[in-house]
C-alpha cells in the first residue's frame, strides 16, 4: 500500500548500498526528494553520483536497502512514462544506426505500442523537443554522425519529449555550448514552474545554478552534505581539495 505521505515523495532512497565488481560503491545512502524539488547531486569523480542515478532509474540493483519512485519500490515500478532520464553519454545508440528523430521518439516508447504509428500530438511533441534543443534541422541524420555536444542535445530532447513528472539528468549539459545550456535551463525552468521534479548530477551547473533548491554532496559512496545549494559548493570544494579519491596530480 502507498500512504499519501509516501506518494508525495518522488524519490525515496533508504539505506542503499550498491556493489560493483565486488566493491561497495554506495554505502548506506538515504535521501527523500519531494515532488517539485530541484536537486543537484555533486561530488568528485568516482564518488558514486552516476551509480546513485543509475540505481534510482533501475539500471543497477541494490545490494542492500531500497529505492522507491512515487512510493513504489523500483523493481515493481511500471510507470516509466512519469520519468525522463538523460544518461551521461549516448551509450545506448553507440553503433546503432538510429536517426535523431528515432532517438527522440524512443522517449515516447512507454506510451506507445511497439510499431504503432505516432499520433499527431506525439509528432508535435517530438518536433517541439527538437526545436528546444535546436536540432530540428538534423532530424534525419544518424546520431553517430553528430558531435558529442549535439548527441547530448538529442538525449535532452528525448528526456523532454514525454513531459515527465520526474527528470533525472546525469551531467546533461556536459560538452554542450553555453547558448544551448541556457536554452536547456530555460526549458527546465518552465517545467519546474509546472511542478516537475528534477534530480541532476553536474560538475558545472552553469545557467542551471539558479534553479537548484537543494544540493547533495557524495564522497566515497556516502552523503556528506544535504542542504541549501550555496553552502554545498564550499563543501564540495573542500572535499575536492582535501581527500577526494582523485590522484594527487588532479587535486
Ligand atoms: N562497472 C563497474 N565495476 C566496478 N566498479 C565500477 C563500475 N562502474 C563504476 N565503478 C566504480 O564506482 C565508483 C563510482 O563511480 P561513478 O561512476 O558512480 O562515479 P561518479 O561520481 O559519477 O564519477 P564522475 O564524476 O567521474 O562521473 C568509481 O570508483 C568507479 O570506479
Amino acid at each position: 500500500m502507498t500512504s499519501p505521505d509516501t506518494a508525495a515523495k518522488a524519490v525515496q532512497v533508504a539505506d542503499l548500498s550498491v556493489d560493483l565488481g565486488g566493491r561497495l560503491v554506495l554505502r548506506g545512502v538515504g535521501l527523500q526528494i519531494r515532488q517539485g524539488e530541484v536537486v543537484a547531486v555533486l561530488g568528485t569523480n568516482g564518488s558514486g553520483k552516476s551509480t546513485l542515478i543509475r540505481t534510482v532509474v533501475g539500471l543497477l540493483p541494490a545490494a542492500r536497502g531500497e529505492v522507491r519512485l512515487f512510493g513504489t519500490p523500483v523493481p515493481r515500478f511500471r510507470q516509466w512514462h512519469r520519468v525522463g532520464y538523460v544518461p551521461q553519454r549516448l551509450t545506448a545508440a553507440g553503433g546503432v544506426p538510429a536517426t535523431v528523430h528515432e532517438v527522440v521518439s524512443s522517449g515516447l516508447l512507454s506510451e506507445r505500442r511497439l510499431f504503432a504509428p505516432l499520433r499527431a500530438s506525439q509528432k508535435q511533441a517530438i518536433d517541439e523537443a527538437l526545436e528546444i534543443v535546436d536540432m530540428a534541422h538534423r532530424r534525419k541524420d544518424a546520431v553517430a554522425e553528430l558531435s558529442g555536444g549535439q548527441q547530448q542535445r538529442v538525449l535532452i530532447a528525448r528526456a523532454l519529449v514525454s513531459d515527465p513528472e520526474l527528470l533525472i539528468l546525469d551531467e546533461p549539459t556536459a560538452g554542450v555550448d553555453l547558448a544551448s545550456q541556457q536554452i536547456f535551463a530555460d526549458a527546465i525552468r518552465a517545467r519546474v514552474a509546472r511542478g516537475t521534479t528534477v534530480v541532476m548530477v553536474s560538475h558545472d551547473l552553469g545557467p542551471m545554478d539558479a534553479l537548484i533548491d537543494r544540493s547533495i554532496v557524495l564522497r566515497r559512496g556516502r552523503i556528506v552534505y544535504d542542504g541549501p545549494p550555496h553552502a554545498s559548493q564550499t563543501h564540495a570544494h573542500v572535499h575536492h581539495s582535501h581527500g577526494g579519491e582523485e590522484p594527487g596530480w588532479l587535486s
